[in-house]
Formats: C-alpha cells, sequence, structure tokens
C-alpha cells in the first residue's frame, strides 16, 4: 500500500503547487521512482474522469471513514479501472475501494457512452501543443559535421525527407545543423545521443545563439552568463569552433554539475566553467577586458514551455506573493542586462527568455534600453536584418516604444510555430555614437583644461537627448 500512498502524496505536492510535475518526481524516493512516476502521470491524465466516476458512484460520501483522502482515492481507482486491480495486500482501504468496483466499472461505462467513445485512451486528449511540436535535433558539430550525422541516421533507418512520416526527417528551415522528426521519436537510447554528437533541444531555444553570433577565432571571449544546463553553452561552443574562450557562469551547484557533465560530453573546449553569480562578476575585472558577445538566457517563469508533461496541472498563481515573485524575477533580469552593458568592449548582448509574458520579455527590453548603462553604451536594439530576418513573429509593437524596435526581437507562440513559447533581444553597442560620445568627451576635457588656464567656465544645460518617454516596466 506505500507505493500508493507515495503516489498520493505526490498528488497532494502538485495541488500544492510546489514545483512542476518533473520537479516533484525528480525528489521520489529511489525505490518504485518509476512505478511511482507512471501511476501519477496516468492518474493525472484522467484525473476528471476518475473524478467525476468517484462522484459519481459516491465513494467518498460511502466510506468517508476510510477513504479520507481524495488523492489516494484517486491512484486507488485508477488502477481498479484502468490497470487491472490494486497491487497491494489486503487491508481496509485496498477492501473500501473494491467493495465499489461493480458501481466503478458501471460509472465508467456510462461516461464512455455518454462521450460516444470505445476506448478509455478515447476520454482523454493529450496536450495539443505538444504533439505539434516535432523531435527538434542539435547536430553538435564540435563532434561531427552535419552530412556524417545524417550518413549515420540513414544507417539506423532514417529517410531524409519529411519529418510528418514514421523513420524521417528533415533539415530545419531557419536554424543550421538542426533536424526535424516526428515528435514521437525516441534518441534515448541512440549511441549519437549518448555519446553527445546529438543534442536534443528545441528550435526556439537554438535562436539565442545563433542571434549572438559568437565569432570563431583564436582571441574570440565571450559569456554564458547563465549557463546551466549547458544546451546555449554547447552551441555556443559549437559555433565558435571549440576556438578562443567562453566563460560559463552558473550560480546553482547542484545544475552546475549538470554542466560539467554536458560540458565533457558534447567536447567543449573552449568553455571554462564558473559556479558564481554572473550579477557578482567584476566588468573591469581585466580577466574579462576582451569580452565582445555576451548571452543572457537567465530563470524565468518559462510560461512558453509546452512540456509535456505540466500541461496536466493548473501552473497560474495569481496570489499576492506570486506577482511578487514575479515582479523581483523582472527587476533581475533587468539588472542582468544592465550588468552585461557593463563590461568594456560589449557588443553584443542577446537576452533571452522561455516566457510569454510581456512583462519578462518587451517591457524588460523596454526599460533595458531607457537606463543609464544603455545610455553610455550606447546600446540599441540590432535591426531585424542582424536579428534572423526570415523568422516571421516579432515582438508585440504595442508594448515596445518604437515599431522598429518590435521588428527587431523575435517572439514564438507554443502551439502556431511548432516550437515552445520563446523571446530574443538582441542588443549592439553602436560604434558609431560610441565614437562621437567620445569625441564629445574629449573635448569636453579640452574645455575643462582651458578653464584651468585660467579662462571662464560656461555653465551648460542638460539636454536629455532620449525620444523615448519614461516608462515603467511593472505593469
Ligand atoms: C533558463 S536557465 C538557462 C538555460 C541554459 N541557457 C540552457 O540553454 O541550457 C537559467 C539558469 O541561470 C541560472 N542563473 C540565474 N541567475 C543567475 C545569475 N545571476 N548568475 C548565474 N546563473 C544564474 C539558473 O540557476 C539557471 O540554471
Amino acid at each position: 500500500m506505500n507505493f500508493y500512498f507515495e503516489a498520493a502524496k505526490t498528488l497532494d505536492r502538485l495541488d500544492a503547487k510546489e514545483s512542476s510535475i518533473k520537479g516533484i518526481l525528480a525528489t521520489l524516493p529511489e525505490k518504485d521512482i518509476k512505478r511511482t512516476a507512471a501511476l501519477v502521470i496516468e492518474t493525472l491524465k484522467f484525473k476528471s474522469v476518475l473524478l467525476d466516476i468517484i462522484k459519481e458512484a459516491q465513494l467518498m460520501k460511502e466510506e468517508r471513514k476510510k477513504l479520507t483522502s481524495l488523492n489516494l482515492a484517486l491512484v486507488l481507482v485508477h488502477d481498479v479501472l484502468l490497470a487491472g486491480g490494486i497491487q497491494a495486500g489486503d487491508g481496509p482501504i485496498k477492501q473500501a475501494v473494491l467493495r465499489h468496483k461493480t458501481r466503478l466499472h458501471g460509472e465508467l461505462q456510462k461516461l464512455k457512452a455518454k462521450r460516444g467513445v470505445r476506448s478509455n485512451t478515447e476520454l482523454v486528449s493529450g496536450n495539443p501543443h505538444a504533439e505539434q511540436i516535432p523531435r527538434y535535433v542539435r547536430v553538435n558539430t564540435t563532434m561531427w559535421s552535419l552530412e556524417d550525422a545524417i550518413e549515420y541516421l540513414i544507417s539506423q533507418g532514417y529517410t531524409l525527407g519529411t519529418h510528418e512520416s514514421k523513420k524521417s526527417f528533415e533539415k530545419d528551415a531557419h536554424i543550421p545543423n538542426l533536424l526535424l522528426f516526428p515528435a514521437q521519436t525516441e534518441f534515448h537510447h541512440d549511441a549519437a545521443y549518448k555519446s553527445g554528437k546529438l543534442i536534443l533541444q528545441d528550435k526556439a531555444s537554438c535562436f539565442p545563439a545563433v542571434v549572438l553570433a559568437p565569432p570563431a577565432r583564436k582571441d574570440a571571449v565571450v559569456i554564458d552568463a547563465t549557463a546551466a544546463p549547458g544546451n546555449k553553452t554547447t552551441h555556443l561552443s559549437a559555433l565558435m569552433r571549440n576556438m578562443g574562450k567562453l566563460y560559463a557562469f552558473e550560480r546553482d551547484r547542484k545544475r552546475f554539475g549538470t554542466l560539467l557533465t554536458m560540458l565533457s560530453r558534447a567536447g567543449c573546449k573552449n568553455v571554462e566553467p564558473i559556479n558564481t553569480d554572473f550579477l557578482n562578476v567584476d566588468p573591469l575585472d581585466p580577466k574579462y577586458a576582451n569580452v565582445t558577445h555576451i548571452l543572457l538566457d537567465p530563470s524565468c517563469s518559462g510560461s512558453g514551455i509546452v512540456n509535456r508533461l505540466d500541461y496536466l496541472i493548473e501552473t497560474e498563481d495569481n496570489s499576492d506573493e506570486a506577482q511578487e515573485g514575479r515582479l523581483n524575477k523582472l527587476a533581475s533580469f533587468q539588472l542582468m542586462i544592465k550588468h552585461a552593458m557593463k563590461f568594456p568592449k560589449g557588443a553584443r548582448i542577446v537576452y533571452s527568455t522561455c516566457s510569454i509574458h510581456a512583462v519578462e520579455n518587451e517591457r524588460v527590453v523596454r526599460a533595458a534600453l531607457l537606463s543609464d548603462e544603455a545610455k553610455a553604451g550606447p546600446f540599441h536594439l540590432a535591426p531585424r536584418k542582424d536579428v534572423l530576418p526570415t523568422w516571421h513573429r516579432r515582438g508585440m509593437p504595442e508594448e515596445m516604444d518604437a515599431s522598429d524596435d518590435a521588428l527587431s526581437v523575435i517572439r514564438c507562440s507554443p502551439g502556431e510555430d511548432a516550437t515552445n513559447g520563446f523571446f530574443v533581444s538582441c542588443f549592439v553597442r553602436c560604434a558609431d555614437q560610441a565614437s562621437t560620445s567620445n569625441k564629445r568627451k574629449a573635448v569636453e576635457k579640452d574645455e575643462e583644461a582651458t578653464v584651468e588656464e585660467g579662462q571662464p567656465k560656461k555653465k551648460k544645460k542638460k539636454k536629455n537627448k532620449s525620444k523615448h518617454k519614461k516608462v515603467s516596466a511593472v505593469p
């Protein structure tokens, strides 16, 4: 019976929104983890059906003394109706459910008849968005070429054609070295996947590294500020052809361990992983003097992720605390962009999230553009022509100050773009303006020198040149 108690406890934790399904399942005791996880997932899939049946059969009312937890009733009724019986020795709780076995089966049949379906599986529908997302596989060009990968896949029985038919794949239209397979294609036992030559990575999550376009040179110096688990770090490393230096920061110790494993599996030799908070890194430290490209992909709400499991639970939390947490997060995103803008030779900064909310995307970008750091850079948004110009979905114009700004950024819509929901923006230092402002500073210095030599100093009016009106990033 312990196994059922564990599954019911897991459902309680999901109801309490302690974490994502994946996160909670990962904390289950090693023993029975697979079995418990399978029961929890299956129960969640059929939850509304099982709740209807339990209600119609009046199970909780009739057995209120023995069955004190609805989640325990759910997992037990699941096994009675859908898994061939309760896998536990006799006891009062098992008996309490089995007493109603005929009635429960009757209610299941009634429900099927009412909905006009024959099988149990027709009673539930999967995650419609997840089913529309192909299985994306990035060829890790650090270890082999696209041509070698295609040859290998063909030797494994795949055909290069369209990703819509079984055992076939195609090349992605936007991201080089990315292949598409049918959504259900399994790679976990594939030798090339296990050795790091193939990386399972959603298409949208490949955009940031491609937009950052790090140089592939011996003297290249790049930062991945928020690196774990390391999909984008390994992608950046591949784009740099394993040359130069890529500093990969990760503040979380456990996730840092995952990053190390991934870097070693993917054969990344140009990465220096550092277990620290990027915000504590001094931009003026001589070690980072030649950093030119920075990737910021911070923790976010993850609202764009079409998880194959999380659709099973309600995730939106509108409590005051949740709202406050979101706003705090927002402030930390802005801080991170502003911090990245302080690296003296920083020329290109990509900020991305897997969120669909403007509050974590356009509004953060808009506030960053108005910051003193952006003005000092000066930084502005890279034009569309430099940010995956052929990608159709751009930012929300109503959330940006200039319509060109909305065109500069990228959005992916879950369910519509065959990807997870995603946002990418790219800030670039404007070299011309920088040199103009440096020249102006030089002139001002000269003027001051003249003043020191005995000339009267003219009072200068401070001009605010920003065409943007000041707006708050907080909704
Ligand atoms: C969205 S994940 C990054 C995913 C990663 N870019 C990838 O593609 O695999 C965000 C990561 O950034 C880390 N993180 C958040 N804020 C950080 C900071 N200030 N400094 C370093 N790491 C940070 C989190 O611990 C988390 O592992």
